[in-house]
């Protein structure tokens, strides 16, 4: 079902000077039409149970804070924050940033994430991107676990094509309700960036 959230043609209060801001992915012109064709093609092609949303920041249900607690282990970085109550299973923002294939990686990059695999793309938000940028991995933040992840989120885009993005999901319930109560107002929202991305980053 289409959802669709006010639209700003501002950058968000905390937004990095040095960072472009985006309303829409970003495609390097290396991308094959191959490729390519697997992003954006006819709306005719998407099965029935996937979504599609409208979404164009900055969006007002989040936040960019910077992080003042020194426990906290981004302390002097900034994280994403919830500005109202999301409920399980709710979108939140789009993953916006450069989308790339494997012959333009930035392999330094922090802020990269996979949205195709079998064509080895990805959307890298180092350089250019949206607030999702600023989500932090949930290790030594909160002992609950994640209560966010990204997935896979099919954007219309007029002329009958959608665009295949990455969004920003409130983790479900669960049978369990566990996560019945999705996330406060104040509360980070975060991820699990997976076991991989800090595996890759050890020193030692
Ligand atoms: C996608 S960025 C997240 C936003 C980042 N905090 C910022 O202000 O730009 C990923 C980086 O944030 C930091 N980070 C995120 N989650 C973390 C965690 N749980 N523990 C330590 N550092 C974390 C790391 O420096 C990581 O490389």
């Amino acid at each position: 079902m289409p959802v669709s959230q006010s639209v700003s043609p501002k950058t968000p209060k905390n937004w990095p000077k040095t960072i472009e801001y985006l309303h829409a992915p970003s495609y390097s012109k290396k991308i094959q039409d191959e490729a390519l064709n697997a992003i954006v093609f006819p709306k005719s092609n998407l099965s029935a149970h996937e979504t599609l949303q409208h979404a164009a920041g900055p969006f007002a249900i989040i936040k960019i804070v910077r992080i003042t607690d020194s426990s906290h282990p981004a302390y002097g970085q900034h994280g994403l924050f919830a500005s109202k109550h999301l409920a399980p299973d709710s979108f939140v923002l789009p993953y916006l940033g450069y989308v790339h294939d494997k012959t333009d990686t930035d392999d330094e990059s922090d802020y990269d994430l996979s949205l195709d695999r079998h064509y080895g793309i990805g959307v890298d938000a180092s350089r250019m991107g949206n607030e999702a940028r600023f989500i932090n991995d949930y290790r030594g933040v909160s002992t609950k676990g994640p209560n966010a992840e990204f997935r896979d989120l099919f954007v219309d885009i007029g002329n009958g094509k959608v665009e295949k993005t990455m969004g920003v999901f409130v983790l479900r319930a669960g049978k369990s309700g566990k996560r019945a109560k999705g996330i406060a107002k104040g509360e980070e929202i975060l991820v699990s960036y997976g076991k991989g991305f800090w595996t890759e980053r050890q020193t030692i």
